[in-house]
């Protein structure tokens, strides 16, 4: 495993969630078994478009397993951090490793909208997440388990037109999940989604890290989804991780609490004051 990299102003470690993982584990299966998540290293990345530099120099560790959350004001270059980590973006400077080779299917991305091919039905769609993979002959099995995991293995032969909001995102999960990705970057993608529908999605996406130990690195304007979900939180500011903060609460967290509260309530504050200081417009 890669050293962690120190970053500003924090000095907060990097959260082991070795325990957490083997407890699952090893209730689950008994027996021991290395994480499944990949580790990712940032150096010095920075991407300009035009005059506009978006990101500055970002430094950054992501050990094998965490669920990162990237916050920061509209624009700041949140999605373009995790466009260059997915490979999806080039940098002008800098780099993204991991700490293996990679196979194809290791890293999906999820984006707000879900994407679906509309002439496939459900479990087709699901199938799409395979790649090449997708004329193998347990495709069909792949995906029908992937759907169960999000509890919509009643919908395989629906056609997407015909699904809520809510239920079309839960299909795109399940197609970023048939391939066993080791990391899983999801780009604001509850952002469409009302309330009620977004919470338990919250918890669908927090349980199937959990079950699947993949590395989630997720882009949201929601401070207190942020916090909800995530081991730690970055917030990109003028280009650069200007906090690195360590969400030190046991899970299952409860949504309401006082100590999400207080931790959402100081990372807005924090927003909110570089928002107002007109040297930053
Ligand atoms: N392909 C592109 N061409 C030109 N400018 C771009 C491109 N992609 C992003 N930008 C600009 O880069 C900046 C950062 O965009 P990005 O989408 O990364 O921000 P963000 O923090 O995710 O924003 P939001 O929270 O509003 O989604 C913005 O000013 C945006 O207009």
């Amino acid at each position: 495993m890669q050293e962690a990299l120190r970053f500003l102003p924090s000095d907060a470690e990097p959260v082991d969630r070795a325990d957490f993982i083997e407890q699952a584990r090893l209730a689950r299966n008994g027996s021991e078994a290395p994480a499944r998540g990949l580790p990712l290293t940032v150096r010095g990345l920075r991407k300009s478009f035009g005059h506009n530099d978006v990101l500055r120099g970002i430094d950054l560790h992501i050990p094998a397993g965490q669920f990162v959350a990237i916050v920061g004001r509209s624009g700041c270059g949140k999605s373009t951090l995790l466009r260059l980590i997915a490979g999806l973006e080039t940098a002008d400077a800098g780099t993204v490793s991991f700490g293996e080779e990679m196979r194809a299917g290791d890293i999906r991305v999820m984006f707000q909208e879900p994407r679906l091919l509309p002439w496939a039905r459900v479990l087709s769609n699901v199938e799409v997440g395979l790649g090449r993979g997708r004329a193998s002959p347990d495709a069909q099995a792949r995906a029908e388990k992937a759907l169960t995991e999000v509890g919509l293995g009643d919908k395989r032969d629906q056609w997407p037109a015909v699904l809520s909001g809510g239920q079309k995102q839960r299909v795109a999960l399940a197609r970023a999940l048939v391939s066993h990705p080791r990391i899983l970057a999801f780009d604001e993608p509850l952002g469409a989604l009302d309330a009620l529908t977004r919470i338990s999605m919250q918890r669908l996406l927090e349980r199937v890290w959990h079950d699947q130990s993949f590395t989630a690195i997720l882009v949201t304007h929601d401070v207190s989804e942020a916090v909800a979900l995530a081991d730690r939180v970055l917030v990109i500011e003028e280009g650069r991780i200007a906090h690195d903060i360590n969400v030190d609460i046991a899970r299952p967290r409860r949504r309401g609490s006082a100590d999400l509260a207080a931790l959402e309530g100081s990372i807005l504050r924090e927003l909110l004051q570089s928002a107002d200081d007109p040297s930053e417009q």
